[in-house]
């Protein structure tokens, strides 16, 4: 296939596709959880009514006029706007659906609701349940094994960890899919092979959601720097709240006062990160490109020369998954390698499935899947992948 050009892009035009669903069914309950998340008044309400309105039976309608982004979202809005939302590209529809949501409920301007992540509510919730609370008690005993041991566990915790994502569980609950879990192809033999102990890697993480996922990247990272996999990682966030979940600066603060605040293994984690800050060895960006509709390999040259600069790049997540290779109906045996090579320098990809798009299988893999599953596999969060190119 012709580099990047052949293959479908994903919209959701298609009546009972995956991304049609995201739009029909997950935002309508996104959109009522916000309703009741915060104490809104009614024009909040409104806007927000509006704008899902606008998402499943409208036109695409450009941001306001005054909104300090306007000009950038004209850039990449203009094949977009004025069409129907539901034959735009599905990766580029849904980032501005995002973007909307804080349009609506007054998050930019300068104003009683300026900064108020209208999902924090939803994240902070996370961090407060039982299921946290076992996830960290675990790292207890965890911290009794070999360091080689921990630090292939904790690698799969962090991968495990991007199913607990809230957009997707809004409509993931019902299907009873959550015991069948497997790894569909493991490249953490390369991955470790990039990171030695002892070793002077740079590593740049980008990261996915918050709360349960986030906790269990620092708690990767933190081996990592502890066991000089890599002498120094750059963690990069998102600059505002986008896709439910996604991890800002404000929720990686949280994380951190949750594990200070946590015993034992979990509250050590805590402080070695704190310290790590401070002194450089683990620091925080975020680019406003985190943010944008577009694939990574549109992504502009300061961000390109950051992934320049690290020995590994590790992209977490079913979105940065779709952003890295290309939100399009990709033949899944189509090499990860080529899709990636744009990238300078390694990278891996750690993802639960929970969209259509998938690179880098064998055919009897697919095949296997296909027949186990029919197109399940592919959206449920029930499989992983570990994809590394050097
Ligand atoms: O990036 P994440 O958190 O792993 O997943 C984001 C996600 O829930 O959002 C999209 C649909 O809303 C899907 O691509 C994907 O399942």
């Amino acid at each position: 296939m012709p580099e990047g050009t052949a293959a479908p892009v994903i919209t959701c035009s298609e009546p009972g596709s995956f991304s049609r669903g995201v739009f029909t069914e997950r935002h309508p309950q996104l959109i009522e959880q916000l309703h009741k998340a915060l104490p809104y008044g009614p024009e909040q309400h409104r806007a927000l009514d509006t704008l899902l309105s606008e998402s499943i039976h409208g036109v695409i309608q450009p941001l306001a006029e005054a909104a300090h982004d306007r000009d950038q979202w004209d850039i990449w809005g203009q094949d977009h706007y004025g069409t129907p939302w539901l034959e735009a590209p599905f990766l580029w529809a849904e980032s501005y659906f995002y973007r909307r949501i804080l349009q609506a409920v007054g998050y930019f301007p300068q104003g009683p609701w300026q900064g108020i992540d209208p999902f924090r509510p939803l994240k902070s919730a996370e961090l407060g349940t039982p299921e946290t609370g076992e996830e960290l008690s675990a790292l207890d005993l965890l911290a009794t094994r070999p360091a080689d041991e921990q630090a292939r566990a904790l690698l799969q915790g962090s991968l495990w960890g991007n199913r607990a994502d809230l957009g997707f569980r809004m409509t993931s609950a019902a299907t009873g899919d959550a015991g069948d879990s497997s790894l569909i192809a493991d490249d953490s033999g390369l991955l470790w092979s990039l990171l030695p102990a002892g070793g002077d890697a740079d590593l740049c993480l980008v990261a996915d959601n918050a709360g349960r996922e986030l906790l269990a990247d620092l708690a990767l990272v933190d081996h990592l720097l502890r066991h000089r996999h890599a002498r120094r990682v750059v963690l990069q966030l998102k600059p505002y709240p986008y896709y439910v979940s996604d991890a800002t600066t404000a929720d990686l603060i949280d994380c951190l006062h949750h594990l200070l605040r946590s015993q034992g293994a979990a509250a050590g984690i805590g402080e070695r990160l704190w310290t790590a800050m401070g002194e450089g060895r683990l620091t925080v960006r975020t680019h406003p490109f985190s943010c944008a509709p577009l694939p990574y390999s549109d992504m502009p040259d300061d961000l390109r020369q950051e992934f320049a600069r690290a020995t590994l790049t590790v992209m977490k997540g079913d979105l940065n998954y779709r952003r890295l290779v290309g939100d399009r109906m990709w033949p899944p045996t189509t090499p990860f390698a080529d899709r990636t090579a744009y990238l300078p320098g390694p990278v891996a990809a750690l993802r639960t499935l929970k969209s259509d798009v998938i690179v880098g299988l064998d055919q009897h893999t697919e095949t296997a899947l296909h027949t186990a599953h029919g197109q399940r596999w592919r959206t449920s969060g029930t499989h992983a992948l570990i994809q590394v190119r050097r």
